[in-house]
């Protein structure tokens, strides 16, 4: 028989046009015709008339299968969406990596952090539990191990981070009081941190009432925000994953500093409280709304580094239970745009701290256009700009934008810009308070100042005072909790006598070591040689303020010494004139250091001038 006749079938017989037109609509399908043919025996183009059949029926079948399940699922299932970019996202994440059930499902994502973005920092709140946990739980209960054997205990156990486990990709099916949920994980394709920010979780439940899946959004957010307790929770503005675009990141949750451990003129304090308080009241907002003037407080905290300006911050925003946002304007990547888009993101109530503000582009005094005097170098009240004088800016300020940064006006912008947020505490912090521009610190910007400045007599016992008073929860050496001999608060223990701590024939005095090798045995202490008198602290307090210059070193400084002698505050009163001495040969030594680079770079420009 010729072969290239066409084959007579129960259908019909197929031409070479009807193969070619079919090759091209099912490719391959010459060769698998001819394969069959060879090999079975099957011609399959005399069943081709029933496969087409099949195919359609299967294709109408599956697409009336889903028109019903759309249909059912709009008239007969309720669905909660939740997205990436949204805090929800967090509560429901940390939420299902704490449910039982999930750790029942076959496909998940396993790793230490409960979600790849930004805003969240699990670790940091292991860690945290964990730090308690040491303190509390394994040493205490042991008090009888040394301190390598606990040492080894917590460092191994610090190697293991805890695996949280989530939900992968796709449908999980899991039942919550009694009703069977769905959670649906989509990500969709990307690789960059927009398109990640596509990721989205679906709960579905049976029936037209959502309710169900509300309570569990609710009790998500409330175990979400039951992990902080009663802890300060600080966000810092950084870039996304290296991206152009900022975001607040949470990067920590402390437990509060008590107000009373900042050591700060008592009335200053209680005005900057004060203050505070009557802004967030109620009765503020309302007074500020009718009358028209945007709601917002201001406040600088201006002096030598290490004096308390970011521990009272962090104090108040403890006290008032307010969430602290910290940004370091110094950032390069940092304009204007994501300035503004970081203050629109920020809370109804918190506190914003922003460090340093004489850094960076905010000291580039903002020039009037007719006058081309400032530079770089000058310090903002050398060439004062007038208020409105803001936004225009010298050649050198628009050379400095090129660079990135932000400048004044992009501040002042967000401070108290017509776009700017309301009802936030702002609180600036600075070094130099001369270097600020006039038009940072008018009222509306900045409604008080607060003076930080060297310890005075009263400061020095003051801060003595607060590191040898005993806390409620210091744990004592040998592992026990202190016992407060007259119960009530602040009560103080001291050592009565310091054992082996006679000073040095050159007298140098010995520092008592860290008793971190030793072991720490109960019942070391003698109790009967503990002083828990108020009046025998205020006395060394007292001893200690009169070796110690007024008005000369910082708190950081002196708190750094007396952190030598945290048992032994004898010691520490014994070596203060010894090291008030070193102190100042140190800081001699430093500011002769500084001028002399100082003196080398004006004869550098000198030189530059003249040639
Ligand atoms: N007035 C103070 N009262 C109590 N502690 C203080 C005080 N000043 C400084 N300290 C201690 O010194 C350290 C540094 O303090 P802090 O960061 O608040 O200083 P700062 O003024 O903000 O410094 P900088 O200007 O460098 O940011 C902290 O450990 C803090 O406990």
């Amino acid at each position: 028989m010729d072969s290239n006749q066409t084959i007579p079938t129960t259908t019909g017989p197929l031409s070479t046009t009807d193969t070619a037109m079919l090759e091209v609509l099912v490719p391959g399908y010459g060769f698998m015709s001819r394969l069959l043919m060879s090999y079975l025996n099957f011609d399959v183009s005399a069943y081709l008339q029933l496969l087409v059949g099949l195919a359609v029926f299967g294709a109408s079948a599956r697409y009336t299968l889903f028109i019903i399940w759309a249909h059912f699922n709009e008239l007969f299932v309720s669905r909660a969406e939740i997205r990436l970019d949204d805090e929800a996202f967090h509560y429901l994440m940390f939420w299902i990596s704490r449910q039982p059930h999930m750790k029942d499902t076959n496909r998940f994502v396993a790793g230490i952090k409960t979600n790849s973005y930004w805003s969240d920092n699990d670790t940091e709140d292991e860690d945290l539990t964990r730090d308690e946990d040491d303190e509390n739980v394994s040493f205490n209960s042991e008090k009888e191990e040394s301190f390598e054997s606990y040492w080894a205990k917590v460092t191994t156990r610090d190697k293991y981070k805890k695996m949280q486990f989530t939900p992968s990709e796709g449908c999980h099916y899991f039942w919550y009081k009694s009703r069977p949920l769905m959670l649906e994980r989509v990500n969709r394709d990307g690789g960059t941190w927009y398109v990640m920010n596509n990721e989205r979780i679906y709960l579905s439940c049976l029936g037209r009432n959502p309710a169900i899946l509300k309570t569990l959004l609710a009790e998500a957010q409330q175990a979400y925000v039951e992990r902080d307790k009663n802890r300060t929770v600080i966000y810092r503005g950084s870039r996304i994953n290296a991206g152009q675009s900022f975001n607040w990141y949470r990067c920590m949750a402390r437990l509060p500093r008590p107000l009373s451990t900042v050591i700060l003129d008592q009335e200053q304090k209680h005005d900057f409280l004060d203050d505070i308080k009557e802004y967030l009241h109620p009765r503020t907002r309302r007074w500020y709304t009718n009358r028209g003037i945007p709601y917002r407080r201001g406040y600088l905290l201006h002096g030598p580094p290490g004096t308390g300006k970011t521990s009272l911050c962090f104090a108040a925003a403890g006290l008032l239970g307010l969430k602290l946002y910290v940004l370091d304007l110094n950032s390069t990547a940092l304009n204007e745009e994501s300035l503004s888009s970081l203050f629109s993101e920020l809370p109804r109530r918190c506190i914003v701290l922003l460090e340093d503000v004489d850094s960076a582009g905010i000291t580039k005094t903002r020039a009037p256009p007719s006058t081309s005097t400032s530079t770089s170098d000058t310090p903002a009240n050398d060439a004062t700009p007038k208020e409105g004088s803001t936004e225009a800016e010298s050649p050198a300020a628009k050379e400095e934008d090129k660079k990135g940064g932000i400048t004044l006006s992009a501040l002042l912008n967000v401070i108290d810009g017509v776009a700017a947020s309301e009802g936030r505490i702002l609180i600036m912090t600075t070094n130099h308070v001369d270097k600020l521009d006039p038009a940072l610190l008018r009222p509306g910007r900045v409604d008080m100042k607060i003076v930080f400045g060297y310890t005075s007599e009263a400061d020095i016992k003051e801060l003595f005072t607060s590191i040898y008073a005993t806390m409620d929860n210091d744990l004592a050496r040998n592992g026990a909790p202190t016992i407060h001999t007259n119960g009530s608060n602040g009560s103080v223990k001291l050592p009565k006598t310091i054992v082996g701590h006679t000073a040095k024939p050159n007298g140098e005095i010995p520092r008592k070591p860290l008793q971190i090798n030793g072991k720490m045995e109960k019942g070391k202490e003698d109790p009967q040689s503990l002083v828990c008198l108020r009046s025998n602290i205020s006395e060394l307090a007292s001893k200690f303020a009169a070796a110690i210059p007024s008005g000369e070193f910082t708190a950081a400084e002196i708190q750094g010494y007396l952190l030598n002698y945290k048992e032994t505050p004898e010691i520490a009163i014994q070596g203060a004139v010894e090291w008030v001495q070193t102190a100042r040969d140190k800081k001699r030594a430093k500011e002769g250091e500084v001028e002399g680079v100082e003196e080398e770079a004006k004869a550098e420009k000198g030189k530059n001038d003249k040639a």
